[in-house]
């Protein structure tokens, strides 16, 4: 049985609105969320989540901008559009049980990066003591591999190299869109938060590297 808007306590979608809302203001005032790009998720138990209607200023998001969809991506309860890449969203939460919370942004440093990474398929960290902002992560000598996939308007597509590269045992934490932005995702939304200004930091380290070696 499909489940409907009933089946959500209104404080717990009130909460998670909330949380997507204030989360989004403070990125979008780092710059990160340009022109209504970007869009941010929580999951509400297993069969539904909240997430940013589509086409909105994530800037200036309120409970009325977010809207519950299905773990298939489809809406339930309301007549808007969900954001244009919830199947991304919905697939996070599908693959990782424990993800709880899925923040997409489009900042600078982020497109910079997925361009000039693309051609390696990844951006390979190694030797920074802030890859210890990633759960699980206890040392700089460990490594971290953000895949970068191809960017394409066919949402199934990108679901399709996702699912591959965990398919393929390799850990995911986060990955790039090739020309468009990140996808990061963690237990609650104060850990998501970490992940993303983390690996914000880390890929603006990798650029400078680039830029200033011989
Ligand atoms: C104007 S940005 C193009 C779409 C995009 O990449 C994005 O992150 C925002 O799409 P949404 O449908 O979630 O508003
Ligand atoms: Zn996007």
């Amino acid at each position: 049985m499909s489940k409907t808007l009933s089946h959500i306590d209104p404080a717990l979608l009130a909460e998670r609105a909330d949380a997507i809302a204030d989360a989004a203001r403070e990125l979008a005032a780092f710059g990160w969320t340009p022109a209504t790009s970007s869009n941010f998720s929580m999951r509400l138990d297993d069969d539904l989540a909240a997430i940013t209607i589509s086409g909105r200023d994530k800037g200036r998001l309120g409970r009325d901008d977010i809207m519950v969809v299905d773990m298939d991506g489809k809406a339930v309860g309301s007549d808007n559009r969900p954001s244009a890449e919830t199947g991304l969203h919905t697939q996070i939460y599908r693959r990782f049980p424990q993800a709880n919370a899925v923040l997409h942004t489009h900042s600078r440093t982020q497109s910079v990066a997925s361009r000039l990474f693309a051609a390696e398929g990844r951006v390979h960290l190694e030797g920074w003591e802030l890859q210890k902002a990633i759960s699980g992560y206890t040392t700089h000598e460990s490594v971290l591999d953000i895949p970068v996939f191809p960017n394409t308007q066919h949402m199934p597509e990108l679901e399709a190299q996702v699912d591959a590269w965990i398919d393929s045992g390799k850990p995911l934490y986060a990955y790039l869109i090739n020309g468009h932005g990140i996808y990061t995702w963690g237990r609650d939304m104060a850990e998501t938060r970490r992940h993303l200004e983390a690996l914000e930091f880390l890929l603006g380290c990798e650029l400078d590297l680039r830029r200033l070696s011989p």
